[in-house]
């Protein structure tokens, strides 16, 4: 579903920085695809690539065969629509409250008012906070907030789901049912996830397949339980906790 191709990103007016050198992976439909590495290694940036945030230096990302760069007007408003994002900060508008944050991207779409409430309320009940659909943001738990942040990349059913380490805020119980939650949407909604972390755990807690990415690099790539076990770089074996370091 989605093909990355030389995926290259460089920033400074010189180019002196390199984000992300030669990146080659695929990542097939209904797979939850794990992206992990030390911070800096370029993660966040391939994650702003494919969401169409960042114009890639050099190299193509095609989603369904169809090449995202270049894109404009209906068709870049349509490819958009096939890819929600969250992440870590969660990014709501704190003015606004629960239901009116889930029915935003559907405002936006022009749904009619009364569709978009009862479309949002039933994203509300997937995610389990029917009951907090008039609070604001700022009544919740972390958790809470990353729970109305899927409901909203949610509304306008993306075929994609890009998560920015959407669970580094959270302690490990919440982590676990925020896991937990975009495990049951891969499954129930069939939608591709793609998630970015520094953590193993959640790698191996939900992760199908994983990318080790480190100072820009595609370091190796596979099933998580062929990676987890048989690590081919030393940074997926520092990822592990397999190293006592001092070897990198
Ligand atoms: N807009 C930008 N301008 C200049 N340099 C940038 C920009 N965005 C990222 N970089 C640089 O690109 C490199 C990769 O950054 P990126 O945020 O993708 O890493 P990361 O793996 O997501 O790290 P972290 O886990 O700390 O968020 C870093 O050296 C960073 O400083």
């Amino acid at each position: 579903m989605i093909e990355i191709t030389g995926l290259t990103k460089v920033f400074g007016a010189d180019g002196s920085i390199r984000a992300l050198d030669n990146i080659n992976l695929s990542i097939a439909d209904r797979d939850i695809f794990g992206v992990i590495g030390m911070s800096g290694a370029g993660k966040s940036t391939l994650l702003r690539c494919i969401a169409l945030l960042e114009q890639p230096t050099a190299g193509t990302i095609s989603i369904d065969g169809q090449p995202v760069q270049g894109l404009k007007n209906a068709a870049l408003i349509k490819m958009r629509r096939e890819i929600g994002v969250i992440f870590q900060g969660y990014n709501l508008l704190m003015q606004r409250t629960v239901i009116k944050n889930v029915m935003f991207p559907l405002e936006i779409g022009r749904m009619p008012k009364e569709a978009a409430l009862k479309r949002a309320m039933e994203l509300l009940e997937l995610v389990g906070l029917s009951d907090k659909a008039q609070a604001y943001p700022s009544q919740l738990s972390g958790g809470q907030k990353q729970r109305v942040a899927i409901a909203r990349a949610l509304a306008v059913k993306p075929k994609l789901l890009l998560c920015d380490e959407p669970t580094s805020a959270l302690d490990s119980l919440t982590t676990r049912s925020i896991l937990d939650l975009l495990k049951e949407i891969n499954k129930e909604l069939g939608v591709t996830i793609l998630i970015i972390t520094h953590e193993i755990g959640v790698v191996r807690a939900i992760c199908n397949r994983v990318a080790v990415i480190d100072n820009s690099n595609l370091i190796e790539m596979g099933e998580t339980s062929e990676v987890l076990e048989h690590p081919k770089s030393d940074i997926t074996r520092l990822l592990l906790g397999q190293t006592q370091g001092g070897d990198r």
